[in-house]
């Protein structure tokens, strides 16, 4: 038998996808020791073999085949836009894609204003405020610390994730529109899908049970 592969995102997902795993029986001890900086995991019994990349970074392994199958947030497949196939929604993760910003520019949004856009999401950014809204802005790509945009006066408003409202409240924003809500989910590889169906399908099964059962 073969292994099968598993990217998984590190990160705020990493810790939730082990305990998901677990419980349906997939266990990977030497994973949870959060100083080892081994890169690759193995569970000869299950023939099973588990790697942390970065999340943008999991549907490119997926796409490609290295992995056969990713566990990452709904919001990197959408942005990616990689050939693969997203098969089961693992409801934790949970967050929402939305347009923020100071109440003020409530007005700008409405009147569809010629405005600055802040975000780490150009793709989502840009399908939603061109495909969904037909209101043309100017994206700006960032890298982290989104809020800032608008404090600074580099954006009139900005595309995040937004989980507990928490960074948004400490900074004086509010949510304006909701772009869409996420989660994380599991991707699967189009050829793996095909060649592993059985021992896919089965995993893809025992998820859904536990998911059902939560
Ligand atoms: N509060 C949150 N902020 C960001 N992502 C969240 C949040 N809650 C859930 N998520 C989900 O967790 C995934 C991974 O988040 P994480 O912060 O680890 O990655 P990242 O923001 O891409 O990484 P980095 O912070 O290293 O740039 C996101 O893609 C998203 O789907
Ligand atoms: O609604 P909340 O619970 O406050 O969570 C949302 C915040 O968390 C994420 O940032 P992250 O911590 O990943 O930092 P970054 O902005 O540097 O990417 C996201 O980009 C928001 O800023």
């Amino acid at each position: 038998m073969r292994y099968l592969t598993f990217a998984l995102g590190k990160g705020r997902l990493a810790s939730k996808t082990l305990e998901m795993f677990e419980k349906i029986g997939i266990t990977c001890e030497e994973m949870k020791d959060k100083d080892t900086r081994k890169l690759i995991f193995v569970n000869e019994e299950l023939k099973l073999r588990f790697f942390l990349a970065k999340g943008p970074d999991v549907p490119t392994y997926v796409e490609y085949g290295a992995a056969d199958i990713g566990i990452v947030g709904k919001d990197t497949i959408l942005e990616e836009g990689r050939n693969i196939y997203e098969v089961l929604d693992l409801g934790f993760g949970k967050c929402r894609m939305c347009v923020c910003g100071p109440q003020s520019a409530e007005e700008l949004l409405k009147h569809h204003e010629l405005i600055r856009v802040a975000t780490k999401y150009p793709k989502i950014a840009k399908d939603y405020f061109y495909n969904t809204k037909h209101q043309t802005v100017e994206i700006i790509k960032l890298n982290g610390s989104i809020e800032l945009a608008p404090i600074v006066g580099l954006s009139e408003v900005i595309v995040d994730i937004v989980e507990t409202g928490s960074t948004l409240r400490e900074n004086g924003l509010n949510v304006l529109e909701e772009v869409c809500p996420l989660s994380a989910r599991m991707v699967v590889n189009q050829v793996s899908m095909k060649m592993e169906q059985e021992r896919i399908s089965k995993l893809i099964d025992n998820l859904r049970t536990v998911l059902t059962e939560a």
